[in-house]
């Protein structure tokens, strides 16, 4: 709130209204204009020419109404916006994307056909954006390389027709989801970039500066993609000319000399940065992680070292030991010293984000019940595990010993876990996880899974601890499991009271747990990917009261018996935009119903549920306004969708 000076507010006085009326006033405008609202009208506010926006106004009609729009060229869902489609309506000025930045729900923005202009919009602010179609408008100016970076939902990219410059930005490249980019009819110069997508539905670069061969992966999209780019080459346009052999060897040449000249530079610098004896070494800064953990430096036992360790003439240095043979090494004092974050504290002792000074970022987890097996055993489960390679499994990096205490170091995984996702995403702004996401998700876990199996079949329970904090997700969503076949190592006390293995049925029921033990687990996993509810047993864990209430109450609670309507099971906003998918997602639930089958007998093996869960089929959801619509056609089109759209938002057809 602005305070007003106090001359200011004396003269104000007479002209006030009473409290009351102030009052009346304030909460009439906190109750009618949501969030939504003032979101939109700032937004309104940054265009010129908004005369189309004359439905956008504060009043009693707020934007949305359940999935019904009341304000122009909104789309909703639940009560909140979910899309902007604000075309052909002659709208001036620049995009305001900050003032959209409270829009939690928004996943599509569509200004296509207008006349805004000013710089690229940083949409990259809103992460959570799937389509974004800015097409034929005055957009112009460089587009930076990382424009896109971190948008990881982000499905259709539409550019096209504008005057951006520079070169294709290298942060589409990655974005995991991409499957339209429309750059046709601007000022992009350089070469294509190395586009890892596997696959793209619409893709157009035609009518720009671009140079250079077309990247192979690129080579099946139709010719017309390329055209008008008068330095491009390689199919599908023509064969790039050859360079002739004097203009090769000229070039080897001079490659040759910048090599030998940059090696005489670095030779100089090393041996002038050396210092003079490793003696004199300057005192270590405290070290952050173990100010944060209070990890011991140094013991008898760490002096020893570790046979894998290649810095082992360090006689001081508490060893760090690597399970793996591909990984850059770095000490335990560098970790030690290393910037240090609490992810937070699950069943055993915290874990900690450690960002090495050579910019490798780690995660330490800390176990003091880890006692079940002496030092020679322990190190040689520890290289078993380290063993483990599977594009499923977060691989053990190394590890520390110590008697009382043991490190397990992994990498940090940045878009964190699947528990996170599931019930968390509101909170960070992050869309929720679509149908398809959530089935390549099942289907990873199901793999990982696999891999320990096979490779650890004497393991009884061979992950012991699978649950969605446990799933972390990489930059493409791909599920890494971490914390598995911990058991052998773990006190067996607190792996009674901590692991989720230890929260079957037969384990609270009978005491014993089974080969078909992972398998519950999952089936519990699956029902809360599929429900988006948080598993009582997760919640009642290290608390002792589990037997309290059967295994099964949650079960029955979220999927109730004789259950019909997909609504009543389901998590909406999974639901929400894969229709089509419904019958996929009922077969899950009842692979998951099956997995959680509490007669240990009657449950499938581990081979049943991942042969099932294999065989169902994968559809990649499509939730946005032009769902319906050729993609290609899109702009061409973008008059009869206008139309269809206003359909919509009188109610009468539904496009989310
Ligand atoms: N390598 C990693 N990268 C990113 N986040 C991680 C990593 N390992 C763990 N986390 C996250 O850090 C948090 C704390 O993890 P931690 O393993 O200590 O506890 P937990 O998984 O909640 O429970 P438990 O101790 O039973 O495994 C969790 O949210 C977890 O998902």
């Amino acid at each position: 709130m602005r305070v007003l000076p106090d001359n200011m507010a004396r003269k104000r006085h007479h002209n006030t209204p009473s409290l009351l009326t102030t009052l009346l006033c304030m909460f009439f405008h906190v109750t009618l204009v949501s969030s939504d609202a003032i979101a939109l009208l700032n937004f309104k506010a940054s265009l010129r020419n908004d005369t189309a926006l004359a439905s956008w106004r504060k009043g009693p009609t707020p934007p949305c109404k359940a999935n019904k729009a009341n304000w122009v060229g909104i789309h909703c869902w639940q009560g909140k916006v979910r899309g902007l489609k604000l075309e052909n309506m002659g709208l001036h000025g620049a995009v305001d994307v900050d003032s959209l930045l409270s829009l939690s729900s928004l996943r599509s923005i569509s200004v296509m056909n207008n006349k805004l202009s000013g710089p690229l919009p940083e949409v990259r602010k809103l992460g959570a954006l799937k389509s974004v179609y800015l097409s034929n408008n005055n957009f112009s100016g460089l587009v930076e390389s990382d424009s896109f970076m971190g948008m990881t939902w982000l499905k259709k990219l539409h550019l096209a027709n504008n005057h951006l410059t520079g070169n294709i930005p290298s942060s589409l490249t990655s974005l995991p989801k991409l499957l339209e980019l429309r750059l046709e009819g601007n000022q992009f110069v350089g070469r294509i970039p190395d586009f890892q997508q596997k696959s793209f539905r619409s893709f157009n670069v035609s009518n720009n500066y671009l140079s250079g061969s077309i990247p192979p992966n690129l080579s099946r999209i139709n010719a017309s993609s390329f055209y008008g780019n008068d330095e491009l080459c390689g199919y599908p346009l023509g064969q790039c000319k050859q360079t002739s052999v004097l203009s090769v060897v000229v070039v080897v040449i001079v490659l040759g000399l910048a090599i030998v000249s940059i090696g005489a530079v670095f030779f100089i610098l090393n041996h002038r940065n050396q210092p003079p004896s490793s003696s004199v070494e300057s005192p270590l800064p405290i070290s952050n992680l173990q100010k944060r953990a209070g990890i011991k430096e140094s013991d008898n036992q760490s002096r020893q070292g570790s046979p894998d360790h290649p810095g082992g003439g360090k006689a001081e240095t508490p060893k760090l030991s690597f399970v793996r043979g591909d990984r850059e090494r770095f000490d335990m004092q560098d970790l030690l010293k290393s910037s240090a974050e609490i992810l937070g504290s699950g069943c055993f002792e915290s874990s900690y984000k450690a960002c090495l000074p050579s910019g490798q970022v780690m995660v330490v987890k800390r176990f003091k019940q880890m006692n079940n097996v002496g030092k020679e055993e322990f190190q040689d489960y520890m290289k078993r595990l380290g063993k483990l390679r599977h594009p499923n499994l977060l691989p053990l990096v190394a590890y520390y010993y110590r008697k009382e205490e043991k490190l397990l170091v992994s990498d940090y995984v940045h878009k964190g876990s699947l528990a996170v996702h599931l019930h968390g995403h509101q909170g960070l702004g992050l869309p929720s996880l679509d149908w398809a996401t959530r089935l390549k998700i099942v289907k990873g876990i199901a793999k990982g899974l696999k891999h320990i199996y096979n490779e650890l079949p004497s393991l009884i329970a061979p992950h012991g601890h699978l649950k969605s904090s446990n799933v972390l997700l990489d930059e493409s969503l791909k599920p890494l499991l971490t914390d598995y076949s911990l058991i052998p190592v773990m006190n067996q006390e607190h792996a009674h009271e901590l692991m989720v293995a230890y929260k079957s049925p037969e384990y609270t029921q009978h005491g014993r747990i089974t080969k078909k033990t992972d398998v519950w687990s999952l089936g519990i996993l699956i029902l809360e990917i599929l429900t988006g509810k948080f598993p009582a047993s997760i919640l009642q864990q290290g608390r002792g009261n589990i037997e309290e209430e059967s295994p099964f109450s949650w079960v029955t609670m979220v999927v109730p018996e004789g259950w019909t309507d997909i609504d009543e099971v389901f998590d909406k906003e999974m639901a929400a935009g894969s229709k089509s998918s419904e019958g996929e997602m009922r077969k899950l639930l009842r692979i998951g119903l099956a997995c959680c089958e509490g007669d240990v007998e009657k449950r499938w093996d581990f081979k049943e549920a991942f042969e099932r869960i294999e065989e169902l089929r994968e559809n990649d959801g499509d939730d946005d306004f032009y769902t319906s619509y050729a993609s290609e056609a899109d702009i061409d089109s973008s008059r009869r969708i206008s139309a269809d759209f206003n359909l919509s938002t009188t109610g009468s057809v539904q496009i989310f």
